[in-house]
């Protein structure tokens, strides 16, 4: 017989390879909501098992792989802060080997899925360890090609959002994916802004994206206040779901405001079913006026569904406050010498403070010369290459 983990993997798998159209897949995104206390997030794994979700996830970050040495020691002055400096901060909501272990068997105990985010490549590395179900690679990473290279080629399906980034790089995220001979893999539409406002929610583009990569399944992981842009994410086609879950929206912390708590988490896991029972989750994506006869109308929501804004993927301004903490940018793997041909193995990308070139230019500079060196750990910047 089936063990209940496998049969989410099945349910996943059906729904990545578009075997099956009718079912959404939900995910709490715990991330680091738990407060850095392994029973806190024993508590959520719980609450989110009995409000119906499918899977919980973590964030995983080795951090001296994501972020560059000065982006660690910067200080970090934010009612939301757990430390002095980001580095502390984010230390402090970081969980072992160990805990995860356990959070992984308590998941498995009561029967939901357990994954988290691979921040970096040993994190990546350390989730294909815990033989999680699937890897999610969050918008952060995005345009992280290295990255994204090496976990498709890896046999475990992905879920890969794509706040922040442009057309074209989601152009190239599937690009890699297609080389790498990789087709368990979904794209998650996203908008990087805590809490999105309506009108950036663009959920049309959940349809461009269906249309442009008709043979990749489309998710949405969602910012927004409240449940109402997330039903209609699914009507218009989101088979994927992701939201932050919160047990307080109250506490400390830049992710609970917009985090769903228990009773928001319940209430769109019967919307899902209500979704189910009236038949309107299939293969297709239903139009703005359709979702708003089925979901009822009302100025937010109507904006969020807006033709026209969800034709271009663009970097939108509310989303500039999260690229400029957590975008990645090309920075030096070790000391660099004047004139020297900068090779794939010069590189790494991190979250790096100040920034660097971004890290979707990756593939751009291989190949170019240095007018400065460059110390490693130190942003690569426009200045110090030699067109
Ligand atoms: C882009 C990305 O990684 N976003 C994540 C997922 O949505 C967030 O949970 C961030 O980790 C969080 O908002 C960071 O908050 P702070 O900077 O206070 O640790
Ligand atoms: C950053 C993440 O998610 P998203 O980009 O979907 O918000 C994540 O899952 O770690």
């Amino acid at each position: 017989m089936a063990s209940s983990s496998d049969r989410l993997l099945k349910m996943l798998l059906e729904i990545i390879t578009k075997k099956e159209c009718n079912e959404v897949y939900l995910i709490a995104e715990i991330g680091q909501n738990h407060q850095g206390c392994l029973e806190t997030a024993k508590s959520m794994i719980l609450e989110a098992k009995k409000a119906g979700c499918n899977c919980v996830k973590f964030q995983k970050s080795d951090l001296k792989a994501k972020f560059t040495r000065s982006a660690l020691n910067r200080t970090y002055e934010s009612k939301h802060s757990w430390g002095k400096t980001y580095g502390e901060h984010k230390e402090f909501l970081e969980f072992s080997k160990e805990q995860y272990q356990q959070l992984q068997a308590y998941s498995n105990e009561i029967k939901i899925g357990f994954t988290a985010s691979a921040m970096d490549e040993p994190s990546l590395d350390f989730l294909v360890d815990l033989k999680v179900p699937f890897i999610k690679i969050g918008s952060g990473d995005a345009n992280n090609f290295p990255l994204l290279t090496k976990a498709a080629s890896l046999n475990i399906p992905l879920v890969i959002s794509t706040g922040m980034q442009t057309m074209q790089t989601v152009d190239k995220i599937v690009e890699i994916m297609e080389q790498a001979g990789n087709n368990q893999y979904a794209l998650m539409h996203c908008v990087s802004a805590y809490p999105t406002p309506p009108n950036d929610c663009n959920l049309q583009m959940i349809a461009t994206l269906m249309q442009r990569y008709p043979t990749v399944t489309i998710g949405y992981s969602g910012h927004e206040l409240g449940i109402r842009i997330t039903e209609a994410a699914i009507l218009t086609g989101a088979r994927i779901v992701e939201r932050h879950f919160t047990l307080d929206k109250n506490q400390k912390g830049s992710d609970h405001r917009c985090s769903l708590d228990p009773s928001e988490m319940c209430s769109l896991v019967r919307c899902i079913n209500e979704f189910k029972h009236n038949a309107y989750i299939s293969s297709s994506s239903l139009s703005a006026d359709q979702v708003v006869t089925i979901l009822g109308g009302g100025k937010q929501l109507e904006q969020a569904l807006q033709e026209g804004n969800g034709k271009y993927k663009v970097i939108l301004e509310s989303e500039l406050p999260c690229r400029h903490k957590l975008g990645k940018s090309i920075v030096a793997a070790r000391n660099l010498e004047v004139r020297q041909q900068i090779q794939a193995t010069d590189l790494a990308i991190k979250v790096s403070e100040p920034s660097g070139i971004p890290a979707e230019k990756y593939f751009d500079i291989i190949g170019m010369r240095l007018k400065d060196s460059v110390y490693e750990d130190e942003p690569i910047t426009e200045n110090m290459l030699i067109p």
